[in-house]
């Protein structure tokens, strides 16, 4: 799916403040079918606010959201989601379903009302159970796993209802590092193998190295950034957006090119750290 978003300005209205305030401004992209992008802004800086918008779970105050040229308000919201799998921030779910019923939900667009699902949805809800790592929760009920596992579940039952675009609310936020992977993965297998977009909302800088063709920077009052991952995520710009010095490491092994950005305020007296570093050394 081909998504742009032009022009587009939200704000909500504030209860208790004279005058709104403003949650996107000017956002302004294009996202080419299989292309992700990685949306990237401090805690409060409107990213759930404008996945709610690009959706239209929100409406744009100004401004539109196109879908392969379309806009995206002339689409009927039935067909619109059954394009679309939205993977919100992980809440803990307080019912009896299995975590396999539930994948299965994400079959409805398939299913008639009167319909009850067939052997070709369930065993793609366990394929997709398999495919992020948690086929043996498929019998457990949803709140007999932990909350990682949970949103593991979550993730499964949007890539059932195959979507064209895939729009993941921070989704690695209570995995363990080997399940972040999976995800990130799974993410990129998907965006490859089916040129499915993905647009992820994500605290973790590293894996917008890792995943990204594109990033969208945002902070409230410090404007927008959009483009490609290396022009965008530089030392100054996550400066200006975090407050906070980054270094930017390039570390080459073999073939494989590792990106990553470590905060220079976490690095170790070269003095005090020198036996932590000989201990090191010895091992
Ligand atoms: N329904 C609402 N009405 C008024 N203000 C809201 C509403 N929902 C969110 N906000 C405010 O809008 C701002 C942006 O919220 P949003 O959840 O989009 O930020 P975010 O960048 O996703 O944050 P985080 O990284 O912490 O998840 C916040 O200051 C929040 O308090």
């Amino acid at each position: 799916m081909k998504l742009e978003v032009r022009d587009a300005n939200f704000h909500y209205k504030m209860k208790k403040k004279s005058g709104p305030d403003l949650y996107a401004e000017n956002v302004s992209f294009t996202l080419e079918p299989g292309e992700i992008l990685s949306i990237l802004g401090p805690n409060g800086a409107g990213k759930t606010t404008m996945l709610k918008c690009i959706t239209g779970l929100l409406d744009w105050t100004e401004g539109e959201t196109r879908i392969d040229d379309e806009p995206r308000n002339t689409i009927k919201k039935k067909d619109l989601w059954k394009r679309i799998g939205y993977v919100p921030q992980a809440q803990k779910m307080t019912f009896g379903y299995t975590i396999l019923e539930m994948v299965i939900m994400g079959r409805a667009p398939y299913i008639s009302t009167l319909q009850q699902p067939n052997q070709t949805d369930t065993e793609a809800s366990l394929e997709a159970l398999e495919a992020v790592g948690i086929k043996h929760l498929a019998h457990s009920t949803c709140d007999e796993v932990s909350g990682g596992e949970l949103q593991l579940a979550l993730i499964a039952r949007t890539l059932v209802s195959e979507p064209e675009l895939l729009i993941l609310d921070e989704p690695e936020s209570h995995l363990d590092i080997q399940k972040q992977i999976v995800i990130l993965e799974t993410i990129r297998r998907l965006a490859t193998e089916k040129e499915i977009s993905c647009i992820i909302n994500t605290h973790y800088p590293n894996h917008a190295f890792y995943l990204a063709d594109k990033v969208l920077l945002t902070g409230k009052d410090k404007g927008l950034v959009f483009g490609p991952v290396n022009e965008v995520m530089t030392e100054s710009r996550m400066k200006h957006f975090f407050g906070i010095e980054l270094k930017k490491i390039i570390f080459e092994e073999d073939d494989l090119l590792l990106e990553t950005m470590v905060p220079k305020a976490l690095g170790l007296n070269r003095e005090l750290s020198n036996c932590k570093f000989n201990d090191f050394a010895e091992v």
